[in-house]
């Protein structure tokens, strides 16, 4: 197959991610959490490595996101049947979700909390 062009392949995904950002529910809610590190980000006035560490954590989980999809298509297209195997696929994707989750909520914790303590006493 001949290669597309690159715009082409920049049109290719943005449509995967408008796709994602359309369907999959998780991706939006964590699209939702990236907004509001932002609003923080602005409202807190986050000094430029704080801010690296919250926009890198959240991109790590839209991320694992995007692959976790990725990797529940393809078993939905290879095993649409029950099968053991393709559930322990789908539990090690969705676990990858999960630490990057993990991480960044401990990320969020130790950036903000300091300044949730000014704002708050
Ligand atoms: N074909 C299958 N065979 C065995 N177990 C499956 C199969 N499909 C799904 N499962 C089990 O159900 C769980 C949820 O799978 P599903 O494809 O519904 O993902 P989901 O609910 O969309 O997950 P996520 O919230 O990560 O997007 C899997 O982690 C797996 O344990």
């Amino acid at each position: 197959m001949k290669k597309p062009p690159f715009y082409k392949s920049v049109q290719f995904t943005i449509k995967g991610l408008l796709w994602i950002l359309r369907n999959e529910r998780n991706f939006q809610i964590e699209i939702f959490g990236l907004i509001i590190n932002l609003f923080l980000i602005v409202f807190f006035g986050l000094d430029p490595f704080e801010t690296c560490l919250i926009l890198i954590t959240s991109f790590i989980v839209l991320i694992t996101e995007t692959v976790n999809t990725c990797i529940e298509k393809i078993c939905d297209y290879i095993q649409p049947e029950f099968d053991q195997r393709i559930g322990i696929i789908k539990d090690l994707a969705g676990g990858a979700v999960l630490l990057s989750v993990i991480v960044s909520i401990c990320v969020g914790t130790l950036v903000y909390w300091p300044y949730l303590k000014l704002f708050l006493y």
